[in-house]
């Protein structure tokens, strides 16, 4: 920034209590952005983040009614007292939640809306609107009803609805929570582009910190419990503590540095993995951390749980999403499902758990024929987590939903609440038992949903993205708590984009590509695989880039020691 202008968002000793809530869940905040700036927000899951978000875009108090006190001024606008509709014009978002932003009937549609309210020719409008679709790879599905999508594409829909949007401002809520790794990447570049080429101003808020960082941002504001506790540019904010201390994931190549005793200074420019500056020393103390951690035990032979065979499926006639998947999944084991977004693993659960038939091919269960078996037989054994939580959620208190099942088997009322309360103490939802589910974070839906099922002590869970849209301190405790698990004989299947994830705990990954699984290999191998990275959408881990930098090799082994390293300080810190 060359002058000094004046924010285009300014927050002054501004606080909002939500209607429903006993205490403000912003206080005191003050915050200016200013035109043309890219600023990251943080925090911990329910700090606050997504309440702010909605004060800048007037959904608060308009949609969520509360009240506000000092001041807060977006792109000229008295935001508090404006509707959501007059702000719309200032402010475009994306939301963590696709589902809750879809407007037209088609893909075609929706990415017009704003178009269409504006009077433009048509012959202009669809060109407008396919340059968007094609700048975030939709204009394939076009036509597409909103169920017709996967989240990911759903994501993708959204992100081009804004692009067509003329606003001074664009807000991204999570917009990387759905989104396959490549496509990650992808849509850090594509905001970062538009961005360039309009001067918008751009505020993201994400848990995916490194993945944002692929990016120059400004800064980067960090919240907790509803205040503002740092506001600093990314090489600085990633020199302290901060992050850590406020149970949010640093990026993993800083992780490493910091286990082999690199101290970590702004002028390093920590803020990018290809720019951190690393001495003679730091090499050393690189080099020899690497050396000094012991070999990886081999892995257990196990027997076979849930054995699938040629398993072909199409939604709708001659369109194939699954393509003769053959592979086994051993009991005791954690395995994850990586792939593109619509590659068909969402589609693959599904057919497991019996909410759509296969066209062709076989599903043994123990060696049982899972397709002579109902859902509500299948949900026994094999409880399955979707995507989006309030997909799942049905009841009104979080209580009655976690005991839904139980209820349904016709437990006593006795035996319900003891096992009930005994999984949301698990889930970490204990304190809110008597809440009603509207007023959690999405994250904490999320673990609302995990608990719905984990009720029923089910052999096999298949969870979607379990951690989209979780902060770090909650992710290390849903993995944690799924390892556990895991330990007592649950076999765990995990569908995620979290390339971390599937490094830390799964050691074992199903990759998936349009509709074709393409490779049943070891989670450090198939990151180490430039092609199948490529063919997938996955992305490299910042360790490897890190490895090469240091000349460390295999990469795959010095990635290896840090998930050991990592495994053992966060399981003395949990
Ligand atoms: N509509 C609502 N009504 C009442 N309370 C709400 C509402 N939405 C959010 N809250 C409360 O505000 C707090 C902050 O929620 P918010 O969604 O802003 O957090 P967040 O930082 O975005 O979290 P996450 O990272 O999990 O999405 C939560 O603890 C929640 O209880
Ligand atoms: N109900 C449906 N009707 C028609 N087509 C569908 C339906 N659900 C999904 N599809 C299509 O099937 C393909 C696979 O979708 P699926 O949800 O299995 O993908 P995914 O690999 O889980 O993707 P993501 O990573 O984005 O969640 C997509 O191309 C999608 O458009």
């Amino acid at each position: 920034m060359t002058e000094k202008k004046s924010p285009i968002i300014s927050f002054k000793n501004f606080s909002f209590q939500y209607r429903a809530q006993k205490k403000p869940t912003l206080k005191e905040i003050n915050l200016d952005i200013y035109p043309g700036e890219r600023v990251l927000i943080a925090g911990p899951s329910g700090c606050g983040k997504s309440t702010l978000a909605g004060c800048i875009n007037g959904l608060n108090p308009f949609s969520n009614p509360g009240e506000c006190s000092g001041e807060l001024i977006v792109d000229g606008v008295d935001a508090p007292k404006s509707s959501i509709f007059q702000l719309s014009a200032h402010v475009g978002t994306v939301l963590q939640d696709p589902d809750g932003q879809f407007i037209g009937l088609t893909v075609g549609e929706d990415i017009a809306f704003a178009l269409e309210n504006s009077c433009m020719p048509q012959d202009e409008m669809h060109e407008i609107t396919r340059h968007a679709a094609e700048l975030v790879g939709i204009q394939d599905h076009l036509d597409y009803a909103p169920h017709e999508l996967s989240g990911g594409q759903k994501q993708r829909v959204s992100l081009a609805g804004v692009m067509v949007d003329q606003v001074k401002i664009l807000l991204f809520d999570e917009p990387l929570a759905n989104l396959d790794p490549a496509t990650g990447k992808q849509t850090i570049e594509l905001i970062d582009e538009i961005q360039e080429k309009t001067d918008t101003t751009v505020v993201i808020i994400e848990h995916r910190l490194e993945d944002v960082l692929w990016r120059d941002v400004d800064r980067i504001v960090l919240m907790g419990d509803g205040k503002i506790l740092a506001d600093l540019h990314p090489d600085e904010l990633l020199s302290t503590r901060l992050l850590e201390e406020n149970g949010i994931r640093e990026p993993l190549y800083l992780t490493a540095l910091r286990y082999a005793g690199v101290e970590l200074a702004p002028a390093k420019k920590p803020a990018h993995v290809d720019s951190v500056v690393i001495d003679k020393a730091d090499r050393k103390k690189m080099t020899d951390w690497f050396w000094s951690r012991p070999a990886a035990e081999a892995e257990k032979e196990h027997e076979p749980l849930l054995e699938v065979r040629n398993l072909t499926f199409g939604y709708e006639r001659g369109r194939q999403t699954l393509r003769d998947v053959s592979l086994t999944i051993q009991k005791g084991e954690m395995v994850s499902i990586v792939g593109k977004n619509g590659a068909g693993k969402s589609t693959f659960s599904k057919l497991v758990c019996g909410f759509e038939t296969p066209d062709s091919g076989e599903i043994l269960f123990q060696g049982r024929d899972l397709l002579q078996e109902n859902i509500r037989h299948r949900a026994k054994h094999i409880g399955y987590v979707m995507q989006n939580p309030n997909q799942m959620i049905s009841k009104t208190m979080i209580f009655d939903e976690v005991a839904l099942s139980l209820r349904n088997m016709g437990k006593s009322e006795e035996e319900i609440r003891e096992k009930v309360e005994e999984t949301l103490k698990v889930c970490g939802l204990f304190p809110f038992r008597n809440w009603p589910v509207s007023a959690l974070s999405f994250g904490q839906k999320k673990r609302v949903t995990i608990a719905s099922v984990l009720v029923q002590d089910p052999e096999l869970i298949i969870l979607d993205e379990p951690t989209a849209g979780q902060d770090f301190h909650h992710y290390t405790e849903i993995m944690e708590f799924l390892r556990g698990l895991n330990e007592k004989g649950v076999t765990v299947v995990m569908i995620t984009h979290d390339m971390h994830l599937m490094l830390e705990y799964t050691p074992r990954a199903l990759v998936f590509a349009d509709g074709r699984l393409i490779a049943d290999r070891s989670a450090a191998a198939v990151l180490c695989d430039p092609q199948l990275i490529r063919q997938a959408a996955l992305k490299e881990t910042s360790l490897f880039t890190l490895a090469n930098q240091l000349g460390i090799s295999p990469a795959e082994e010095f990635v290896q020691r840090f998930i050991e390293e990592d495994r053992e300080v966060r399981s003395h810190g949990c």
